[in-house]
């Protein structure tokens, strides 16, 4: 049967890329978004904010909604400290596999654990399953209509603090307008709007840094 965009994605990181080497990793899979297939991948140029972000939080706990192919795992995985770890959650299976990969084909499975499952039941097992208190850095690119439910969430389980640090994807396109519009009027949040375009586009887009004020 007829390969996946995820698996063909992955045949030309394992072709192009070095391994172990996740600056190849990344550019390959731009490389290949840019000339064979786009794909829902952060991209380069929101990515490098998401770098400027998390090199500036420095964070010791930190989760990703939304693994999709690993690629913005591996952006992150690669600038985390020595001992820190990044929890991600996926939760189709295939795309879970073709990740996994793609982590590994960087050298980062040892700074990156893949949950597969859904954020809605995955969120509130944090504490007892990862021991985790708060985190530190949350990225969100999941389903557009599940970042506001999921911040309430991590409100209700106790898992921010003064300080945590909230970077959602797409917040224009394809639009989280509920959740911006949240974030932005509530006085526990200090947000700032990061524009920059849909991956691999000319299209508007941006990333919302929310800071959680306790
Ligand atoms: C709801 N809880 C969840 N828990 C765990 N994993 C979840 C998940 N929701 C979705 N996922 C997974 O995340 C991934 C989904 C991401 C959704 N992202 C988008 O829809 C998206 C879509 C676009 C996009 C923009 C313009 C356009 F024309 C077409 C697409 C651009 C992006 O950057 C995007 O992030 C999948 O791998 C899915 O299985
Ligand atoms: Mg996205």
């Amino acid at each position: 049967t007829r390969s996946t965009r995820p698996q063909r994605m992955l045949k030309a990181v394992q072709k192009n890329a070095t391994k172990g080497n996740p600056k190849s990793v990344i550019s390959a899979i731009d490389y290949f978004c840019k000339h064979s297939e786009w794909a829902m991948n952060v991209g380069d140029e929101k990515g490098s904010i998401l770098d400027s972000v998390v090199t500036e939080v420095n964070p010791s706990t930190v989760l990703e909604l939304g693994t999709y192919c690993g690629y913005s795992t591996v952006r992150i995985a690669r600038l985390l400290s020595p001992g820190t770890k990044l929890i991600t959650l996926e939760f189709n299976p295939a795309n879970a596999a073709v990740a996994k990969q793609i982590i590994a084909y960087a050298g980062l499975q040892d700074k990156v654990i893949l949950v597969e499952g859904s954020s809605g039941d995955l969120i509130p097992q944090m504490k007892e399953r990862f021991g985790i208190t708060t985190f530190d850095f949350i990225f969100l690119d999941h389903w557009k209509d599940r970042y506001l439910p999921d911040i309430k969430l991590f409100e209700e389980c106790g898992l921010l603090r003064k300080g945590s640090v909230l970077l959602a994807d797409n917040v224009i396109c394809p639009g989280t307008p509920e959740y911006l519009e949240y974030v932005r009027k509530s006085p526990r949040y200090e947000s700032k709007y990061f524009p920059a375009h849909l991956e691999y586009t000319k299209v508007e887009d941006g990333l919302e840094k929310s800071v959680f004020l306790g």
